[in-house]
């Protein structure tokens, strides 16, 4: 079967494997002029970013990997590169997409056509600390390997530099820079990964450093080309689309910097510098249209969300590190038939799924993205309106795989992305998923009786499930808060909320506004707070928001055996949610 890698270079001048979608950017870094015309430019200018001229950069063999030059190659492409700037406007003010399998499909004859792209992964130890969620370079570059993996690319080599902080020039120490350069020649490398995000800066002098013949890539780029992958529904396609484009447009410089190198003097001088304020300004252009078609999208999704609000059924959230096990369970629970597989980050869209407590009260489970570390700020972002639908979450289970030995530092990075997206003191029930992949799992067992709010379980065998749903029953109703409000009509959005979020015993639509006792979680019923304030005054209601009443939330309008949801509306609702938004 061949490969396919559609990993988006930051830097090179080839792609070799084809691509499902690649952003026109990446597309014009292939149309370039081949890798000995620029660094024969490069070596006539001193540098300003780093090193002071090439020959300052390491001198070292440089990986071939044998493959033809390009059509374009070794300066020949020069009179075409105007015509292919143009065509690079051009799709960008179209916002068209490129495809680039006619482009790369076949042409490796070194590797043949079922090799995998070979790429070798580097890495940076911090001398005084870890990084801040615990993980070490070892564990961190294992995760960057399956990171490749599920890209589709083969990991040949690895190395990683204990540095007291990582170098702002290169990310490593130029000493390195030669280590890596010999490795690539002995692994047969043609992609090298980094670890963390690199800046601009960084990524140019490594680009020089290295060669063009060496792709560059870095975390960032590498999950960004996962999710694009990935990607199924058009918010997500929309959302990744977003989140590459902000990465690339500080990177942008690079593409034009060989115009500049070979300015001198003449017309040519300032050429590169116009051509990069110009796609700048195409690029902002297109993410304004990116987020403008983003909006319309959400606001069809809206519509179901808000439907979906006239159903006051609990939604609980699954979250968790990727490759926790969050889709298994759902399929465990609901025989969803979501894609659940052990690759990182198969699951970007969420689907949500009724499940029945013990008793026979419905509840919703929705899956959503797994985090990890390190997550690229821009794809936190971009997708943050996705994951906001966790705020509208009753309850969280926080799934960890408890066989990986990491499972500490991946409860710490989720733990982390929960607290920026401010939902971080939603109720909790820490689910320990795989007891059954443990090498001793009746001490898992035990540790887990022990701890507050944790349910030992397996998604897999379904060990523990019955179990995890008594816990959910007694830990939805514990979790509730009751609360008594009047809320203005201006406000009627608090009213949806409550409705999708808790449990509502009566709402009556007086002359100042909707009159609502429910039971509430915690985090909603401490916003209504400021509303009681504001509405006493005028009628008299008060809103009990203590947390003292949170044991009276167990009381029988909640445990009726029923949420007060129509089943075959909300089966609806829900079927009409999974039409992909196209
Ligand atoms: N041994 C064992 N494997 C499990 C269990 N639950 C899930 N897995 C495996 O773990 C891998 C990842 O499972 P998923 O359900 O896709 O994980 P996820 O959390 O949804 O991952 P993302 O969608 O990437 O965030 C799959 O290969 C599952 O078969 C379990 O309880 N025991
Ligand atoms: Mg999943």
């Amino acid at each position: 079967m061949l490969m396919r890698c559609t990993i988006t270079p930051i830097s090179g001048v080839r792609c070799p494997a084809a691509s499902v979608h690649r952003p026109p950017l990446a597309t014009a870094r292939r149309l370039q002029p081949a890798a000995s015309g620029v660094r024969r430019l490069a070596a006539s200018k001193g540098g300003d970013d780093g090193w002071l001229s090439w020959d300052d950069a390491p001198e070292m063999p440089r990986a071939t990997n044998g493959a033809p030059a390009p059509a374009n190659g070794d300066g020949a492409g020069e009179t075409e590169w105007g015509d292919e700037v143009q065509s690079l406007a051009d799709s960008l003010r179209s916002g068209q997409s490129f495809d680039s399998d006619t482009e790369g499909a076949g042409w490796d004859p070194y590797f043949g056509e079922e090799a995998r792209e070979r790429c070798f992964l580097v890495g940076v130890a911090l001398k005084q600390q870890k990084n801040k969620h615990g993980y070490g370079v070892h564990e961190s570059l294992e995760e960057l390997g399956r990171l490749a993996d599920t890209a589709g690319l083969e990991v040949v080599g690895q190395t990683y530099q204990m540095l007291d902080e990582v170098n702002p020039r290169t990310y490593i120490g130029s000493g390195k820079v030669r280590e890596i350069m010999a490795a690539v020649e002995n692994t047969g490398a043609t992609t090298v990964i980094f670890d963390d995000e690199l800046s601009p800066g960084q990524l140019r002098n490594l680009e020089r450093a290295l060669g063009e013949e060496v792709r560059l890539c870095d975390r960032t780029a590498l999950i960004l080309d996962i999710f694009s992958q990935r990607a199924a529904t058009r918010e997500g396609k929309l959302q990744v689309e977003l989140a590459q484009s902000e990465y690339q447009l500080p990177r942008l410089t690079r593409m034009w910097s060989h115009l500049e190198r070979q300015s001198g003097s003449g017309q040519v001088k300032g050429m590169g510098e116009k051509q990069i304020e110009v796609d700048r300004r195409l690029l902002k252009g297109r993410m304004a249209r990116l987020r403008r078609d983003l909006d319309d999208v959400r606001t069809h999704r809206q519509t179901y969300r808000d439907r979906r609000a006239a159903a006051p059924i609990p939604v609980v959230a699954l979250v968790g590190y990727t490759n926790a096990g969050k889709s298994t369970l759902l399929n465990s629970l609901t025989g969803a038939g979501v894609l659940a597989e052990d690759k990182l980050f198969a699951t970007l869209d969420p689907t949500t799924r009724r499940v029945e407590l013990p008793g026979g009260k419905g509840i919703l489970f929705t899956d959503t993205v797994g985090f990890i570390q390190k997550l690229p700020t821009q794809l936190v972002a971009a997708f943050r309106a996705t994951l906001e639908e966790i705020r509208d979450a009753a309850l969280l289970l926080h799934v960890v795989d408890v066989s990986h030995p990491s499972a500490p530092a991946q409860i710490d990075a989720v733990n982390q992305v929960l607290e920026e997206l401010g939902v971080g003191n939603l109720p909790t029930l820490h689910v320990w998923n795989k007891v059954d992949a443990c090498a001793d799992p009746d001490v898992v067992r035990a540790v887990a009786g022990r701890r507050e709010a944790t349910v030992c379980i397996s998604g897999l065998t379904g060990e523990g499930l019955p179990d995890l749903l008594e816990r959910i029953s007694a830990k939805l109703a514990d979790s509730m808060v009751g609360v008594h409000v009047l809320i203005p009509y201006a406000q009627g959005e608090l009213v949806d909320e409550i409705h999708r979020t808790g449990v509502v015993s009566s709402a009556e639509f007086g002359a100042a506004g909707t009159e609502v006792r429910a039971h509430v979680p915690l985090a909603l019923a401490q916003r209504l707070g400021p509303l009681r304030a504001a509405t006493a005054g005028v009628v008299g209601v008060a809103a009990h928001v203590a947390a003292a009443e949170a044991a009276a939330a167990a009381d029988a309008s909640a445990a009726d055996g029923s949420w007060g949801c129509d089943d075959e509306e909300l089966e609806r609702l829900l079927a009409a949610e999974e039409v992909p938004l196209s």
